[in-house]
């Protein structure tokens, strides 16, 4: 029997994101974009119907699943809030909500407080695997220093990045000792014993390298992950999407659903 593919609506339609998510949801069965949101309506290249309004495209479709955001923090807690309303499940993917004054992480808790909510640093498989042996890393070198690197396209707005964020409280889970994080170095600064180091490079079209280095006095281990490319992130989130379409309100991790 085929199954009905889960609907979503696509926002930030013609950002990075947005648009490797219409394109990689075009190659899937088990999902189906049924309308995509952009202030510039002209630049979407979907088949879907195109809005410049999330409210309105939610009273307008028939059914709608899930939104799908990967846009600014501002636009992410309007979202949460206008999906939550329509009680619509929302996936988002957007970084540099800490401390925002729009307050998106306040947002999304509300919203789980109606829909089910899922917001991820990183959607990729890798980044996930990753977190486990960062954790594992962290508990097992317990004097080590740690420092923190990313590299990104010279687009990005937000730094360091959400996923060197996550990676940093990975870190701290195990290690509560590292109490300081020490953004870059300049000057006369030794090392104090509490930091974890966190640098953000910006070069080119890179599109997201990430690395965490534990160093002992006589040797070091490095864990690290480069994203080939968007469709990484874009099938992962996708695949949450699928995943999340039909379930109780709340809170959910990307990580959690994986193992599903
Ligand atoms: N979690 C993950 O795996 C990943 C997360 N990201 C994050 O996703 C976000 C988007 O990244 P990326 O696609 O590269 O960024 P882009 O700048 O390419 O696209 C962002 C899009 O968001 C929309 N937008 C921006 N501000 C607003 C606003 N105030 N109101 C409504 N729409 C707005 C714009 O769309 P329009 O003009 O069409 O309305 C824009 O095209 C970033 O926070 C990034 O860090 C990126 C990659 C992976
Ligand atoms: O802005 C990006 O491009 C990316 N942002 C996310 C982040 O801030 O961690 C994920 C990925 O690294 C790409």
């Amino acid at each position: 029997m085929a199954v009905e593919p889960v609907r979503l609506v696509v926002t930030g339609a013609t950002g990075r994101m947005g648009e490797e998510l219409i394109d990689t949801a075009g190659d899937r069965s088990d999902v189906s974009v049924v309308a995509a949101i952009s202030r510039t309506p002209g630049n979407v290249a979907a088949e879907a119907a195109v809005g410049t309004h999330l409210d309105a495209t939610l009273s307008d479709e028939e059914r709608v699943d899930v939104v799908v955001d990967f846009t600014a923090p501002e636009a992410t807690a309007e979202y949460a809030e206008i999906a939550a309303r329509h009680g619509v499940a929302f996936v988002t993917g957007t970084t540099g909500l800490e401390g925002h004054d729009a307050d998106p992480l306040g947002a999304l808790d509300a919203a789980s407080e109606s829909v089910p909510v899922l917001h991820a640093s990183n959607f990729s498989r890798g980044i996930a695997a990753l977190r486990g042996a960062i954790r594992e890393a962290a508990a097992s070198l317990p004097d080590y220093d740690v420092e923190v690197t990313e590299t990104h396209h010279n687009d990005k707005r937000d730094a360091p990045s959400g996923t060197a964020l996550t990676l940093i409280e990975d870190v701290e889970s195990e290690r509560p000792d590292l109490t300081e994080r020490q953004h870059g170095r300049e000057g006369e600064q030794p090392r104090e014993p509490g930091e974890i180091g966190v640098h953000a490079r910006r070069a080119g079209d890179v599109t997201g390298e990430h690395e965490v280095l534990f160093a002992g006095n006589r040797e070091t281990v490095s864990l690290s992950h480069s994203a080939g490319d968007r469709g990484v992130f874009a099938e992962g989130a996708l695949d949450a999407a699928a995943a999340i379409a039909g379930r109780e309100a709340g809170r959910y991790q990307f990580t959690d659903l994986l193992r599903d």
